[in-house]
């Protein structure tokens, strides 16, 4: 049976795409704000995690027998989490508040089937955020907008978002949006894929 990716994600599927990997797409209808919510102060990596399990399980339960891949980041800046931004207004503030300062990117995957997680897993990137001047907030802003509302951090590092950056610690995929890695191998080790 075909592995499903649970996501609307256009930065997933197109990892997975790259990697060769056979999938159908079927977005998860979670309120990912009420499951945070329950989670409390929970340590970014968890809540993640926890995000990732609940879309792969959200979608395994309607489409029984399947394989379900879930995943989500979330970024971290001076400890307070910041999801995507809702506005180009809101992209300005964050990236105020991103300047000069790491941001941690937690990115978590789960595999899920008939109810059941039956693998998950999860990796962090730190990026270095250079001081960013409002001038440069504004002209960023005026050619990513509204292409990165969609992406965690308010960048796509495959476009200008590299711009933002002094330096990057981590894997590729994880500040792609997923670890990539890490799903490849719990694939190989399910016989989903040939190892
Ligand atoms: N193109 C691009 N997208 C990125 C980058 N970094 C993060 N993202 C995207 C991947 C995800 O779509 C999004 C993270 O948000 P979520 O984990 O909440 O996933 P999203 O709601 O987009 O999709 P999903 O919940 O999987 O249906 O940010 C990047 O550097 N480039």
């Amino acid at each position: 049976m075909t592995l499903i990716l649970a996501s609307k994600s256009a930065s997933r599927r197109a990892m997975l795409d790259a990697a060769g990997v056979a999938y159908e797409a079927i977005p998860a209808d979670v309120d990912e704000r009420a499951i945070e919510a329950e989670l409390g102060n929970s340590v970014p990596a968890h809540v993640a995690l926890a995000l990732a399990e609940a879309k792969a399980i959200a979608v395994a339960n309607t489409n029984p027998g399947h394989l379900v891949l879930g995943s989500d980041s979330l970024v971290s800046v001076g400890g307070k989490r910041f999801d995507k931004p809702v506005s180009r207004a809101d992209a300005a503030r964050h990236l105020r508040e991103f300047s000069g300062k790491p941001m941690e990117l937690h990115s978590g995957a789960a595999l899920a089937r008939d109810g059941k997680v039956l693998w998950s897993g999860g990796d962090l990137a730190r990026l270095h955020v250079r001081d960013l001047s409002d001038g440069f907030i504004e002209s960023y802003l005026d050619a990513e907008w509204p292409q990165i509302a969609g992406c965690v951090g308010c960048f796509r590092i495959e476009a200008r978002g590299v711009q933002l950056f002094q330096a990057i610690e981590g894997d590729q995929f994880t500040v792609l949006g997923m670890p990539l890695i890490k799903v490849l191998g719990a694939l190989r080790d399910l016989g989903v894929m040939q190892a």
